[in-house]
């Protein structure tokens, strides 16, 4: 046979043919565009853009900034990358298009300190861990089956609170401790079941946690320089409310692990079932041995954490500003209160079963969550791979932040966006279920609130029982336009000044005997 082996002369020709084919290509991927970040104001070395966040609420001043920058800005926080969503259709490719991509959470000290290394629902990494908690939360903890099974506990924690309404008539009271108080103790009964020992100190440190954790801290911006945690004490005090915590819960959960074990010696599984509380739920999963991640008590202990802040905080926060609008609007809290009083006529008590019915005070509640979202900026989330958005390069690991606030105002998709009128909202599909991307006071996408149910109908329970019960006056000397409505900012989004009003009874009291 054969052998054919080409001339050098020939062999050159095709090497000289094969660099100039590279070069070519080269210089034609060059030219085509490198997306480019998304822009932002201009830079400062070592702080970035930390400076043009300090005049107002973080949610006021990047609204401010995208005004500028655009819906889909960049800014450096320190060491951080961050992108800020401003806008439902930008919402719409990182929630929606883009979203496994954006459903992780960055580091946060406060979380890896006071969650159990970050092991609670809110802030674990997304990934089969996180995934399994969410399964067990929307199918056993929050289902709409179990919360309506807490219908009792709510509907007694809310007419012991109308009792001490009643029993103060005439006289000024602070309706805003009166309804977190209100709102702990219902997620606490439901999580706990009975009273717990500790129940009240577990309150004030429940609060306290709320505090720390909804801070923004120069260690977050500065990962890797670990001196920074203990600026000001932060590493020392996030220590110390978790080792309070720590003991408490521990104490409840070995209390539970003993009931449990009498309760099945001396019940049938369906009557153990009726007396389930959250804490049950979560070690029936731990002694089930079907879980692929098995349930640690630490891991028990931060889920817990995590539904007793979230599930109380948020919803005290909007029945807060409900009311505060209310008290401004003398004629929408005239309508939201006839269609309470017809509703309910001829009963002594607003209950669960027609709670439905209340068209208009479902939509004043809407309004609310649109004007004062509790959670402003949601949760924060970090890319998990780099991705493109509306035609800028978003890298892996970047913090991404969603002003559902901006979001909620966007003039449009809003008309007179500034006004408070829950007639928008009458004979409009609009809703909060993560769909509708120009109103996301839950969130959307995988990540979005898993608690909505629990959360509203604690809502509509307790402000429908304030309108059926009292008309509400405001303290001599003050006028409705008077009331400040300016906000603090937290894990959630408080009123800064406490709401005083005073109750006037508009049944005869029947809490009386
Ligand atoms: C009016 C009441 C509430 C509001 C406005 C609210 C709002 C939110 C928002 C904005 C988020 C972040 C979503 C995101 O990152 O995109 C969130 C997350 C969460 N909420 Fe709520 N929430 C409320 C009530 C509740 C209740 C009652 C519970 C539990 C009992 C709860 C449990 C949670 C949990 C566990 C998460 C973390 C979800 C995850 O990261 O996968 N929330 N909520």
């Amino acid at each position: 046979m054969e052998i054919h082996i080409p001339s050098s002369s020939a062999l050159f020709t095709f090497f000289l043919f094969l660099v100039m084919m590279i070069h070519i290509l080269c210089r034609i991927k060059s030219k085509q565009p490198t997306p480019k970040l998304p822009p932002g104001p201009w830079k400062l070395p070592i702080i970035g853009n930390m400076h043009q966040l300090t005049d107002s609420l973080p949610h006021h001043s990047l609204r401010k900034l995208a005004m500028k920058y655009g819906p889909l800005m960049h800014l450096k926080l320190g060491e951080v990358s961050n992108i800020i969503v401003s806008s439902p259709e930008i919402a719409k490719d990182v929630l929606k298009t883009h979203d496994t991509t954006f459903a992780n959470r960055p580091f946060l000290l406060a979380a890896e300190i006071l969650a159990y290394d970050s092991t609670g629902i809110s802030f674990s990494p997304y990934g089969n861990y996180w995934r399994q908690l969410r399964k067990i939360c929307s199918m056993e903890l929050l289902s709409a089956s179990r919360v309506k099974s807490f219908g009792s506990i709510r509907e007694e924690e809310v007419s012991n609170f109308i009792r001490t309404i009643y029993s103060s008539e005439g006289q000024v009271i602070n309706l805003t401790e009166k309804i977190f108080s209100l709102n702990y103790g219902i997620t606490g009964r439901a999580a706990f079941g009975s009273k717990a020992k500790d129940q009240e100190t577990f309150i004030t440190i429940a609060k306290e946690i709320t505090k720390l954790a909804g801070g923004f801290y120069i260690a977050d911006m500065y990962p890797s320089i670990k001196m920074l945690q203990l600026v000001g004490g932060l590493r020392h005090k996030l220590e110390k409310v978790h080792a309070e915590a720590d003991r408490i819960l521990g104490n409840i959960l070995s209390d539970h692990k003993k009931k449990r074990m009498k309760r099945s010696e001396f019940y049938e599984d369906e009557e153990a079932d009726e007396q389930e509380d959250l804490v049950d739920v979560l070690l029936k999963f731990q002694d089930g041995g079907q879980l692929d991640h098995p349930l640690t008590d630490r891991n028990i202990k931060a889920v817990f954490l995590d539904i007793f802040t979230a599930g109380s905080e948020p919803s005290s926060t909007a029945i807060v500003w409900a009311m505060s609008e209310l008290v401004k609007n003398p004629n929408v809290m005239e309508k939201a209160q006839s269609e309470v009083r017809r509703v309910f006529d001829g009963k002594s008590n607003v209950d669960e079963t027609k709670i439905h019915e209340l068209e208009y005070l479902k939509a004043v509640i809407k309004e609310t969550l649109r004007i004062h979202p509790p959670v402003p900026l949601l949760l924060p989330k970090e890319t998990s791979q780099s991705c493109v958005v509306n035609g800028y390069y978003i890298p892996k690991k970047t913090k991404v932040i969603v002003n559902a606030w901006a979001i909620g105002r966007d003039p449009k998709h809003w008309t007179e966006p500034e006004k408070f009128n829950p007639e928008r909202f009458l004979n409009n599909s609009v809703d909060f279920k993560g769909l509708d991307l120009e109103y996301i006071p839950f969130g959307a996408g995988r990540r979005i609130c898993p608690g909505m149910i629990f959360g509203m109908i604690a809502v509509e329970l307790i402000l429908a029982q304030l309108l059926f019960h009292f008309d509400w006056k405001l303290p001599s000397g003050f006028k409705p336009e008077d009331l400040d409505m300016t906000e603090v900012f937290g894990l959630s989004s408080r009123k800064r000044v406490d709401l005083c009003l005073i109750p006037i009874p508009h049944h005869p009291n029947i809490f009386s005997t």
